[in-house]
């Protein structure tokens, strides 16, 4: 089965290697000259991120206006319903999202290059994600769009409410955001 689809331009599958034995696998989770080729760029990541949710928590849609943050995503453990939100100025998919199911089972990483806001639905009884992403967190940057948000329309595979922080309970909506210069 190919890879799903990631019809705004920029967004990119990183699937790894995989090699198999008696043992178990092993595959380079990253490394930064088969990264810098298939993106088509150097890219330097000065951070990674790890979180660990239960079922139904939901975090997001997050970016950061100033100090856009590229991110290099991958589940550890667990399923996830991951969006991304496309944020850069004159871009012809401004406001456009793509969604995709990620899980611990298949190793590929997703490339979300900055100026796209992230957010993620937990669907596994626990998820743990690791991203590395291409600038540093900036607390007074950071910037939430509300995730049901009606001009996203977000179809988030969840019949009840998801579990929030008070940040994302508050956030505001999509026609409150501004365009991300990269
Ligand atoms: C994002 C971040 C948070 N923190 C701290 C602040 C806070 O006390 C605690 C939890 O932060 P948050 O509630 O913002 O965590 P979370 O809601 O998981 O935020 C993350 O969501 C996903 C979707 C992303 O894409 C990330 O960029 C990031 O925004 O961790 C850091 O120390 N460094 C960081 O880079």
């Amino acid at each position: 089965m190919g890879l799903p689809e990631l019809p705004i331009a920029g967004l990119q599958w990183i699937e790894p290697t995989v090699y198999r034995d008696e043992r178990g696998c092993f595959f380079e989770s990253f490394n930064e000259r088969v990264f810098a080729e298939l993106v088509g760029m150097p890219v330097r990541f000065v951070q990674d991120n790890q979180s660990l949710s239960r079922r139904g928590v939901l975090r997001g849609l997050h970016f950061q206006q100033m100090r856009p943050q590229g991110k290099l995503v991958r589940v550890l453990r667990g399923e996830v319903f991951d969006v991304v939100v496309d944020l850069r100025a004159g871009s012809p998919s401004y406001g456009q999202h793509v969604s995709v199911t990620m899980s611990a089972a298949e190793p590929r990483q997703l490339w979300i290059p900055p100026g796209f806001a992230h957010g993620f639905l937990v669907l596994s009884d626990e998820a743990e994600l690791l991203y590395k992403t291409t600038d540093y967190w900036d607390p007074a940057d950071e910037r939430a769009i509300r995730w049901n948000d009606p001009d996203l329309a977000i179809a988030w595979p969840t019949g009840t409410e998801p579990l929030l922080s008070a940040k994302d309970r508050s956030a505001p909506s999509f026609a409150q955001a501004r365009p991300v210069t990269v």
